[in-house]
């Protein structure tokens, strides 16, 4: 249930806006026919022909149940794994003759990535985590850099932290580290593996109202891998997958 005026905020996620669901109309990621199948004496098939469209300024949540293949089709969306079988397209390029170095380069400026496991770089500062890929990204001087970085970290409530390095974080305070990286290069698409996953109620609020906040304000596409109802009922999208295969595809 969502309150007439989300601002009130009736529960622990608010969203902004949630009426400017703008369909697939712009799309952004498309797969087409993918499978993603590990080989071996008994190949393993971790999603099965999923055709999806993703387009801009939607938010979508890929619920199923454990195993059912939803990080796999995230990591296939998010071009950290290639398809078996069937192509993925981004912003109209088919990404399946491109080799690492150029989907690399599509990563670092267009996508942010939130794992399930933060992988915070654990000998550097939470503001060094943000700033190496702002650095390896380029076109801009350190300083601005760096106010970026400490902008992002401020509205993700973690000022306090920038100097710690992850081990000295709480839990809640490391998934938020590893969403603030996420953000730091400005990314279209922002890819969260179970973001809110282990979160108290105060810290998956501020996790969501982030996610949300870049959809509304900037545009940009937000899709999440979640068991967390809260999560999903406020997507604006749920695509639901049983055994590696898309069984409900819904607009909320
Ligand atoms: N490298 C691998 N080798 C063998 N099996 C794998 C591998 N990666 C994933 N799997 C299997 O593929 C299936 C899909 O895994 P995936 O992590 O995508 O599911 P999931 O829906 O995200 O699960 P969860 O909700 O538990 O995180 C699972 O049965 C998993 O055990």
């Amino acid at each position: 249930m969502v309150p007439a005026n989300p601002a009130a905020g009736a529960g622990p996620y608010r969203l902004a806006d949630r009426d400017a669901h703008p369909g697939a109309k712009d799309a952004g990621i498309v797969a087409r026919g993918v499978s993603r199948i590990l080989p071996g004496a008994v190949p393993v098939a971790l999603v099965r022909n999923i055709d999806l469209t993703i387009g801009k300024s939607e938010f979508v949540a890929i619920t199923g149940p454990s195993g059912s293949g939803k990080s796999s089709l995230l990591y296939l969306l998010g071009l950290l794994d290639l398809p078996t079988t069937g192509s993925i397209e981004f912003h109209g390029q088919d990404t399946s003759a491109m080799d690492e170095a150029t989907m690399a380069a599509l990563r670092l400026s267009h996508i942010g990535f939130v794992f399930q496991f933060h992988f915070l770089l654990p000998e550097f500062t939470v503001l060094d985590n943000l700033l190496i890929p702002m650095r390896r990204k380029g076109g801009q001087p350190l300083d601005r850099m760096r106010d970026r970085a400490g902008a992002i970290l401020a509205a993700l409530q973690l000022d306090g932290e920038a100097a710690k390095r992850p081990d000295q974080l709480s839990g809640g305070q490391r998934q938020r580290a590893a969403l603030a990286r996420a953000l730091a290069n400005d990314p279209d698409y922002i890819l969260a593996d179970e973001p809110t996953g282990n979160l108290d109620t105060k810290n998956a609020a501020i996790v969501f109202d982030m996610l949300d906040r870049r959809r509304c304000e900037k545009e940009r596409t937000v899709i999440v891998v979640t068991h967390d109802l809260g999560l999903a009922e406020r997507a604006h999208r749920r695509v639901h997958l049983v055994d590696g295969r898309i069984v409900a595809d819904r607009a909320a």
